[in-house]
């Protein structure tokens, strides 16, 4: 597998950037709630972030991490309470955000032809498809089926068409779940890059090791609630909720 290339990459300003709000930071969820086939899988979700950096998303499965990311991003609406993109609802941020999911959905043509399709859909200037390509290590892979990479290229495909739209806010659920380490890592170092470059990040992973790696700060989600969230360092040297020490010890049982 080729490595991640080096060479700087930044944040292009869009050009409705003038637009208010200028930034979709502070994000705000005040008890939001949601109720699906008959189950509380929300339950009162109040959660703060900040402009900056990268959140990591933690909690055992069926916690609800995956349905915050969707209400975040807009495509479920809560049953009650609000979510707030510095004041836009959720569904008129979505266009200013990206979401990778840990499955790839890539269409049937080349690296290069998925990477157009994207920037020509956004507007965006297609010049960029070599700039982004480079940036994710898939320089020499442009003319490939995109369905030929391995999962770790092709995980690194759909960062580079989420990069394409210039996200102010990038959503990622357990994007290395299928990875093996070397692709990890290389999706590691563009998400940092990214963040470092002033992309907002919100990262969803089970790996405690990621976690530590990525997070400036740890939000933990239990049976639907967000039971603490607290700066990278606090959260692992001293997790605030029993069920958070638990599952960083491998002791929580769903
Ligand atoms: N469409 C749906 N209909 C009914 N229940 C659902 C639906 N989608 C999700 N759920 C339930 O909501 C709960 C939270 O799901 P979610 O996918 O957000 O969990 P998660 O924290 O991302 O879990 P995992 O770590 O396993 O990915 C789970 O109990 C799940 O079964």
């Amino acid at each position: 597998m080729s490595d991640v290339a080096t060479s700087a990459f930044t944040r292009r300003p869009r050009a409705e950037a003038q637009e208010a709000p200028a930034s979709l930071l502070p994000f705000r969820a005040e008890g939001v709630a949601l109720t699906l086939g008959g189950s509380r899988v929300l339950d009162g979700v109040d959660l703060t972030l900040a402009p900056g950096g990268c959140t990591v998303l933690m909690g055992p499965n069926g916690a609800g991490k995956s349905l915050l990311l969707k209400l975040m991003h807009g495509l479920t609406a809560p049953d009650a309470g609000t979510l707030s993109w510095n004041g836009l609802g959720a569904q008129a941020a979505t266009a200013r955000q990206a979401l990778v999911f840990q499955r790839p959905v890539l269409l049937r043509r080349s690296v290069k032809a998925n990477l157009d399709f994207v920037l020509k859909a956004r507007g965006g200037d297609r010049g960029r498809v070599a700039e982004l390509l480079e940036h994710v290590g898939l320089a020499d892979r442009a003319r490939t089926p995109a369905r030929r990479l391995s999962g770790g290229e092709q995980q690194r495909l759909a960062l580079a068409r989420a990069l394409a739209t210039d996200p102010e806010v990038l959503l990622l659920d357990e994007p290395t779940a299928s990875l093996d380490p070397g692709a990890t890592q290389a999706i590691e170092r563009i998400v940092a890059r990214a963040a470092a470059a002033g992309t907002r990040v919100i990262f969803v992973t089970h790996d405690v090791g990621q976690a530590r790696r990525l997070a400036d700060d740890v939000v933990f989600l239990h049976r639907g609630r967000v039971v603490d969230h607290a700066p990278a360092a606090r959260f692992f040297d001293a997790p605030g909720d029993p069920a958070a020490r638990a599952y960083l010890d491998g002791r929580l049982v769903v």
